[in-house]
């Protein structure tokens, strides 16, 4: 772990911009659970009339391999084509009943809404250890999130102010950037931020989100590896992986500053 404090020269950077879900707030989860739940339902029904055998959504692996990190529709187009399922697109306003790839999406946002109306918001308190102390050193900070979720997240969490930019689902969509793991929504918040990408970091759990690290040619991948996945972030982009983020503020560091 020392190796890691040691190992980052901060004053290299200009600003660090962080993923949301996972990595900020223990959201992933809630996103997981409600993917399983909605597909798990579709998948059921679809191969109780086609006489197939139900094959369940895998709430790791399809998870990580097919959803996260990516933008809602993008997240189900993927997984749907993995099972060799095509639907028509739809349309974003379109209603959960609507067996769409967005009707299919916004029933799972529906889920993702009750959880959110009824269950309190948790953050990673390292994460938000090394986000003060970043602060404290006049490093900028943004949050690069799929989600449309990540407004009311990051207020729900009580941590909005903390980050001085957000590029997030209804940004992405608004100015039609492509998801991770295109760099785009990467890209533009070090636009927005007028920092070079070779001059910010990259804070990622999801192979969809180091990928996109990688690929905008930012300074610095960190992969941030809950459920051991360590390798594979690494294999994917990360430069460097740690378990939590707390682990990469200096011992040094005077908590009561920060
Ligand atoms: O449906 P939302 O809230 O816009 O979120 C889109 C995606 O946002 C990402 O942050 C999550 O990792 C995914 O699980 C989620 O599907």
């Amino acid at each position: 772990m020392d190796d890691l404090k040691n190992e980052i020269d901060w004053s290299r950077y200009e600003a660090v911009l962080f993923d949301l879900d996972g990595v900020l707030t223990a959201t992933a989860k809630i996103h997981s659970i409600c993917w399983k739940r909605m597909f798990d339902a579709f998948l059921k029904r679809r191969a109780a009339e086609r006489n197939e055998s139900f094959e369940p959504f895998d709430a790791d692996q399809d998870y990580k391999a097919y959803v996260d990190g990516r933008l809602r529709y993008d997240g189900v187009r993927f997984f749907l084509a993995s099972r060799g399922i095509e639907l028509p697109e739809g349309a974003v306003d379109d209603p959960p009943e609507r067996e769409t790839v967005c009707g299919l999406g916004n029933r799972k946002d529906a889920m993702v809404g009750e959880i959110l109306a009824a269950e309190q918001v948790d953050v990673f308190e390292g994460s938000i250890r090394l986000v003060r102390w970043l602060l404290q050193q006049g490093i900028r900070t943004a949050v690069v999130s799929a989600s449309k979720n990540c407004p009311a997240v990051l207020q729900a969490a009580g941590i909005a102010e903390m980050f001085e930019q957000r590029i997030d689902g209804h940004v992405a969509e608004a100015l039609c950037l492509p998801g991770k793991p295109a760099p785009d929504t990467y890209l533009k918040a070090a636009e927005i931020l007028g920092i070079a990408p070779e001059k910010a970091v990259v804070v990622e759990d999801a192979i969809s989100g180091v990928q996109a690290g990688r690929a905008g040619g930012f300074g610095l991948v960190i992969g941030v590896d809950r459920h051991g996945d360590a390798e594979r972030l690494a294999d994917h982009g990360a430069d460097i992986v740690v378990k939590d983020l707390g682990e990469l503020v200096p011992e040094t560091a005077n908590p009561q500053e920060f």
